[in-house]
């Protein structure tokens, strides 16, 4: 299998290197447009691997589709993050040129790839993406879901003070400060998480992740590559080896939890053939209100990549 990261900055090449150390792929080719970029982080992570024990090749490339040809899944994380002060949502115009252009390309050299979409706005990009790919949806999908989720986790682990593994969560709705963290579906090694954290530790821990990204914004002055590198990863690793993996994923949806024609978070079964399957959660009233909203809001965000797009048609 042939995986493609498009974007060596922060987030892509974090995710190239963090799929070189998984160890399962025998190259992946990194894109960018910055000359010697791709390259040079490329080197790096191979003169890693006598280190750290891996055999996986990245090799960096500029601006070279080409070199990307066929591959099994790309993951596209071009594109500006956003500054302290900003949203995602105000890197719509410079993003969306960005991804429509990345997909273009991506498509006319590898056809039937899987496309993971990094870049924010994410619901919106994830979006852009699949209408300049003309691809089934189940094949073109974005990453924000696993974030939101392992920041979740990791809250909670600080405060029960466990082990962030055995904090087992779901999240859902827009990767934005609307999304929807679920504690009726939270438990720590099977035991309910509201038997272990206090109703207003709990909330406060979801109030937190809402704002995860802002939170590292303000700290570094960009948006966190760490966490979110990997979980592009995570992805692309359940698609490969087929796993069939169950994680919160931004998906296209015709109908499911009563909402179509929108990209929104809920849990997929992620497998070879990318989107396998939307699991439909029985949500309670609170629940379907709080996606609710969030699905508006990223629907806003839609409207505005449609005329944007409609302008210049
Ligand atoms: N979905 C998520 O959960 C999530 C998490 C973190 C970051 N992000 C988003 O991912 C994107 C990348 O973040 P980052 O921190 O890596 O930014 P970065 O600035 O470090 O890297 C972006 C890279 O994209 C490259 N690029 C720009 N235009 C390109 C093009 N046309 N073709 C190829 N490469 C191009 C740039 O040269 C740069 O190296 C941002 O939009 C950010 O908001 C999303
Ligand atoms: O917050 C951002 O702008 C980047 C990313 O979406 C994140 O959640 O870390």
């Amino acid at each position: 299998m042939k995986v493609t990261v498009v974007g060596a900055g922060n987030v892509g090449a974090t995710c190239a290197n963090v799929l070189a150390h998984r160890d399962f792929l025998q190259e992946v080719v990194l894109l960018d447009i910055k000359e010697g970029t791709a390259e040079g982080k490329a080197l790096d992570t191979w003169q890693q691997a006598p280190i750290d024990y891996y055999s996986t090749k990245v090799t960096g490339v500029t601006n070279d589709y080409a070199r990307t040809a066929n591959s099994d899944v790309v993951v596209i994380t071009s594109g500006l993050p956003r500054k302290p002060g900003m949203s995602r949502d105000d890197l719509i115009s410079t993003n969306a040129n960005i991804v429509k252009s990345v997909t273009e390309n991506i498509i006319k050299h590898s056809p039937d790839a899987i496309i993971i979409v990094v870049s924010n706005p994410l619901d919106v990009m994830t979006y852009c993406a699949f209408l300049t790919a003309k691809k089934d949806s189940n094949k073109v999908f974005g990453m924000a879901g696993i974030l939101d989720t392992a920041r979740y986790r990791a809250f909670l682990a600080d405060e029960i003070g466990c082990s962030p593994k055995d904090i087992q969560a779901i999240l859902m709705g827009g990767h934005g400060d609307t999304m929807v963290p679920l504690p009726r579906y939270t438990t720590v090694s099977g035991i309910p998480v509201t038997e272990l954290v206090a109703a207003d530790k709990l909330e406060a821990i979801i109030q937190r992740t809402k704002v995860g990204g802002g939170e590292i914004v303000n700290l570094l002055g960009t948006s966190a590559w760490y966490a979110p590198g990997a979980a592009a990863a995570q992805m692309v690793e359940a698609i490969v080896k087929n796993e069939k993996r169950i994680f919160p994923v931004c998906a296209w949806l015709t109908g499911e939890y009563g909402l179509k024609d929108i990209y929104l978070g809920v849990p997929v079964v992620l497998g070879k053939n990318g989107i396998e399957k939307i699991l439909e959660l029985d949500l309670n009233n609170e629940e379907k209100e709080l996606l609710s909203t969030s699905a508006k809001h990223v629907k806003e965000v839609m409207d505005v990549l449609d005329k944007m797009q409609s302008a210049t048609a």
